[in-house]
């Protein structure tokens, strides 16, 4: 099987190395030339975790390297175009793992050079309305959806630290329980046997929408908060006040849900955000990480996601609609 990955940030290279221990063919599609050469020539070096879950040096774990190909996405998608000789057959999976400011048309329009009929892509971003713009450039191409707790973070252009094992949940991507076809279902199996040779724990669903809506929920809450606190994700709820306004984005966030995404997520939700603060304590959250780093957040993809939804069934979304407006602000702020 050969599987592509678009991205060779924190997600990207973490697969990518992990996939390489499997009889897979992997190539990881960069945005530069310059990572491209540096991956080819020197592998990805992944710092592993151990059996207790420490990562990388903090546990002494040497460095693994892993020999993967690598091209830079808008040279394949040239050379695809252009017919040359030589180049890769189109691959079986195309692991989607830019951030949502990247996963433009233009870079789809890409992607679609570089698939034939039999390829199929799985995105892994966190955020919702990315897969219907996949779906208007990809329309007549098999399109999963990843919902991944794994933690992974980019140390420069080949080291990865894989820093917190979780599961990957995988389905069609408008699963709301429909009949999936034969063939869909042998491309899911495939991709899973071979994520989890690669060690991974990968679960597939019918029921994507809820997986989805439960990760955003989560998300909506977690991300933007601990932004604009500038706190890890264990002290969020360490506060009474900041305890407080997460129970009452939980509260908009998940009736708007409900109502406007026809979620159900059943009793505990709210316990399971809790849960997530504190299996992720010591974690800076991706936006906390973004503002600090003075990169664009996913905010519009998260909280954004939530008010458009609001908004196509005249709900009110006031909490979320404040929190894209101030992580914004602190996004500008530190530019
Ligand atoms: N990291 C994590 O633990 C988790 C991340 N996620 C989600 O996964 C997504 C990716 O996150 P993460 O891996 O952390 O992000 P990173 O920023 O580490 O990686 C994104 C990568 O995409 C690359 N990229 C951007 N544009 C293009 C392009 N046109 N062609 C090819 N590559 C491109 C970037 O390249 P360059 O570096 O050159 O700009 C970068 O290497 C996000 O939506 C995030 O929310 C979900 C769960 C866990
Ligand atoms: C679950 C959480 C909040 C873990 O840090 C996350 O997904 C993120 O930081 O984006």
């Amino acid at each position: 099987m050969h599987i592509a990955i678009v991205g060779g940030g924190a997600l990207g290279l973490l697969h990518a190395a992990k996939l390489a221990s499997t009889e897979a063919e992997v190539t990881v599609w960069t945005r530069t030339e310059r990572q491209s050469v540096l991956l080819a020539d020197e592998g990805i070096r992944l710092l592993e975790l151990d059996e207790a879950g420490a990562a990388g040096e903090a546990s002494r774990q040497p460095a693994k390297i892993a020999r993967v190909s690598s091209r830079s996405l808008s040279a394949a998608a040239n050379e695809a175009e252009a017919g040359c000789e030589g180049q890769q057959q189109a691959p079986d999976w195309i692991l989607v793992t830019v951030k949502q400011a990247d996963l433009t048309r233009e870079l789809l329009r890409a992607l679609r050079k570089l698939a034939a009929a039999h390829t199929a892509f799985l995105f892994l971003q966190n955020g919702i309305g990315h897969l219907e713009l996949a779906a208007q450039e990809l329309p007549e191409l098999p399109l999963f959806i990843g919902v991944t707790t794994e933690g992974a973070l980019r140390q420069d252009g080949r080291t990865v630290r894989h820093t917190g094992r979780g599961q990957l949940w995988l389905g069609r991507a408008s699963g709301k329980g429909q009949a999936a076809g034969k063939k869909d279902e042998n491309q899911q199996i495939m991709l899973q046997n071979t994520l989890q040779l690669a060690g991974f724990t990968v679960l597939l669903s019918k029921t994507m929408n809820n997986r989805v809506y439960e990760k955003l929920l989560i998300n909506a809450i977690i991300n933007p908060l601990t932004a604009i606190f500038d706190v890890t994700n264990g002290e969020l709820p360490q506060h009474s006040a900041r305890l407080r306004l997460m129970r009452a984005l939980y509260e908009e966030t998940n009736e708007i849900l409900r109502v406007a995404g026809g979620a159900e997520l059943g009793e505990g939700a709210w316990e399971r955000v809790l849960a997530v603060c504190a299996a992720t304590s010591a974690n800076v959250s991706s936006m906390l990480s973004d503002v600090r780093a003075g990169r664009p957040t996913e905010v519009q993809w998260i909280n954004g996601g939530v008010s458009s939804l609001a908004r196509r069934v005249g709900m009110k979304s006031p909490l979320n609609d404040a929190m894209s407006e101030m992580v914004r602000h602190l996004q500008d702020d530190r530019r």
